[in-house]
């Protein structure tokens, strides 16, 4: 898609694009009404984390401790919901002053790992999220970054949020729907 896209912009000198390369979206709305509620067995970590916190399952499974990072578990750039939908209007913006096509990572340039995130989401939710230590997901990277000047530099976007806002925010909205949007 991203190709397809370039290849629109530069086929009219008029065309204005801009992609928006999203790192790890987590978090929920301020409100608790709107959150993350995947089918079936999460795949991502966060909701993952949560629904252990909630009680929906039982541990986390900590794919791999053998990674060249800080604790050995794999490290992300993790982004609040909230600051991605803002990045969205800034790139809208940009877009009506500026021919062309533009990729743009947004992030936060810091980043958690596994532990860490599991950390901070007992601290938000003064729960237990019991883990196990197993052996590495297939085609998972050690470490996945953003570099954020770019978004800063075109935009004037830059995230807000941290990762203990993200934790606050996906526990407010998993523990007031403890089973997401499913009526009962
Ligand atoms: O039950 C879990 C889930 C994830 N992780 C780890 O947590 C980190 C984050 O995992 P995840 O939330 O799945 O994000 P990514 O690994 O960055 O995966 C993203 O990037 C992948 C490859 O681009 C896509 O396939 C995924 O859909 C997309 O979420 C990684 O170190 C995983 O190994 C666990 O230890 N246990």
């Amino acid at each position: 898609m991203a190709l397809i896209i370039r290849d629109w912009a530069a086929s009219w000198k008029e065309a204005s694009a801009v992609l928006l390369r999203y790192f790890n979206p987590v978090g929920a709305d301020a409100s608790g009404r709107i959150g993350e509620d995947p089918n079936g067995i999460p795949n991502n970590l966060v909701p993952y984390i949560s629904q252990v916190a909630v009680g929906r399952l039982k541990h986390l499974n900590v794919f791999g401790t053998d990674y060249k990072t800080r604790d050995g578990t794999g490290e992300r750039d993790y982004i609040h919901v909230e600051d991605l939908a803002r990045a969205h209007l800034a790139a809208i913006q940009f877009s009506g002053t500026s021919k062309g096509c533009e990729a743009i990572n947004v992030g936060t340039g810091q980043g958690a790992t596994v532990l860490e995130m599991v950390k901070a989401f007992e601290h938000a939710s003064g729960r237990a999220v019991p883990y196990k230590i197993g052996p590495r997901r297939d085609g998972d990277v050690a470490r996945s970054l953003a570099a954020v000047d770019k978004a800063e530099r075109l935009l004037g976007w830059k995230a807000n949020l941290d990762v203990a806002d993200m934790c606050r925010t996906t526990w407010n909205w998993q523990s007031t729907n403890p089973n997401g949007y499913a009526q009962d």
